[in-house]
């Protein structure tokens, strides 16, 4: 089938080379022309693992174009807006300008029969609103959220753990087991190779599926926010947070995953997400249904607050004194750095006098944009030379396995602060370190 995506960013790029590689025709779209020329020479815009050679073989179909020119979108049976849909600059609201101008792109280049599908996270009740226009073109809207992590991106998208279909909600029509929607069709073909696979799929109204893709992101954030809150009672009652998350992971009702206290949770969803999805509730009149939230969030971001303290404890006077920083992007495997609390702890440090020297395996191009004034450094051993204290801010493998006794000999002084919990402290001790976790003994 012949598809069109619209938006290609960390979701978009990786679907639309994703799709081409399931047999389907497939154009994205970007109004970003350096984005676009890359993708257009099969090289990714980002570092996602797995996407040079997802691009490679989809290269190899000939089935698969990028471009700047939306007269390209004609022809093409269904439409994916993928577009980002970012924290209003005046708020916590998502900003939708991106989604209304690619809408407004799309909807003169529509044929009748074609379907527009959602992909980008919305508040709830906009794809009510943007319904109308698509049908005027004789086309019909559905609201499919994506769930991909970045880091896994192209497995996630080849294999969803889950596929959510939203559609109006007068044109469904459920029999027996089975659902009905105009447009449910051409999805199942687009996806048939995931259904084949036994995908679960939820065929629903639009308002739920808008919802689903917020609550599960709200979910995954108050687990975080709440083990870092027993990370903060552990400081004080001299508990271990990593040995709590252990124990009642062990509980099948609460699971092991998305426990690992640090320095909180940061990137492109997580944090405007909850906000969005806060000020939508406020918007109801349900604020108050949703007002953890917030809490969720003040939480999360005490993470940085805390680690900018510890440092200036154990420093004293920041000024001037030589801060290292491993890791800049928001979680391993990835180059973005959307609210990044590494960044943000780097930057904040900077601000207060200390010379930070920052190194991330990926992440230093996408991060220098946004902060240029920290000293910036490829080689993690160059990055630690000198150092008064060591902060390990995202856990990239390579920081994880990292040989404390070397890593000794080339700092000033052997002091670490573990944002993320993930070094082996016994070990880092015993090679003379100051080590100090996060709601860790
Ligand atoms: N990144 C993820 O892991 C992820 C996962 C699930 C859902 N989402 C959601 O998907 C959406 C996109 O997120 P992203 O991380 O890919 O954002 P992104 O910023 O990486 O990509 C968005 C792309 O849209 C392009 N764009 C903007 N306006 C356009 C227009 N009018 N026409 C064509 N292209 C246009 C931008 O140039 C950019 O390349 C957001 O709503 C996000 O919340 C993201
Ligand atoms: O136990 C944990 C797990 C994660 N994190 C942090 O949480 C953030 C988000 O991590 P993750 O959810 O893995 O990354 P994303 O790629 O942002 O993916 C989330 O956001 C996407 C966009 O909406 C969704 O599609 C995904 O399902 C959802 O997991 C990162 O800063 C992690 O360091 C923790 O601090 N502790």
């Amino acid at each position: 089938m012949k598809i069109s995506v619209i938006g290609c960013g960390y979701l978009g790029a990786v679907h639309a080379a994703a799709m081409a590689t399931l047999g389907h025709e497939v154009v994205g779209l970007d109004v970003d022309p350096e984005k676009i020329a890359a993708l257009s020479a099969g090289r990714a815009p980002f570092f996602e693992p797995g996407l040079p050679e997802l691009l490679a073989e989809a290269g190899a179909t000939g089935k698969l174009r990028f471009t700047i020119d939306p007269e390209l979108l004609r022809g093409a049976r269904v439409h994916f807006l993928a577009v980002g849909t970012p924290q209003a600059a005046d708020g916590g609201a998502a900003d939708l300008s991106y989604l209304h101008a690619a809408l407004a792109t799309l909807l003169p280049r529509l044929s009748p029969g074609d379907l527009v599908v959602g992909k980008s996270t919305v508040p709830v009740g906009t794809a009510e609103t943007l319904r109308a226009r698509v049908r005027e073109r004789g086309a019909e809207l559905a609201w499919n959220p994506e769930f991909l992590r970045e880091g896994f991106a192209v497995q996630d998208t080849l294999r969803p753990d889950r596929l959510v279909y939203g559609f109006a909600a007068e044109t469904l029509v459920r029999e027996g087991d089975g659902v009905r929607a105009p447009g449910i069709e051409l999805l199942n073909e687009v996806y048939a190779d995931a259904l084949a696979a036994h995908t679960p799929l939820v065929v629903t109204d639009f308002a739920t599926a808008e919802l689903v893709k917020v609550a599960a992101n709200a979910f995954l954030a108050t687990k975080i926010s709440f083990i870092n809150a027993m990370a903060e009672i552990a400081d004080v009652t001299g508990a271990d947070v990593s040995d709590l998350a252990v124990a009642i992971g062990h509980d099948e009702r609460i699971g092991s995953r998305f426990l690992r206290a640090g320095i909180g949770f940061g990137g492109g969803c997580l944090p405007k997400d909850i906000r969005a999805f806060s000020a939508r509730a406020e918007e109801l009149g349900v604020g108050d249904s949703l007002g953890f939230l917030a809490e969720v969030d003040r939480v999360n971001l005490r993470r940085r607050d805390l680690v900018v303290d510890r440092v200036a404890s154990i420093l004293g006077d920041l000024d001037g004194r030589r801060v290292t920083v491993l890791g800049l992007a928001f979680k391993p495997d990835s180059d973005d750095v959307r609210d990044s609390p590494a960044l943000d702890i780097a930057t904040r440090l900077a601000a207060r006098g200390a010379l930070v020297t920052a190194t991330d395996p990926q992440a230093i191009p996408t991060a220098s944009r946004l902060a240029p004034r920290l000293n910036y450094v490829g080689d993690t051993s160059a990055a630690l030379a000198g150092a008064e204290i060591v902060l390990l801010l995202t856990e990239w493998s390579e920081y994880r396995t990292l040989d404390p006794v070397a890593a000794a000999t080339l700092v000033d002084t052997p002091i670490v602060i573990d944002g993320r919990n993930c070094l082996d402290r016994s070990a880092w001790r015993g090679a003379g370190w100051a080590y100090h976790g996060l709601g860790r003994r």
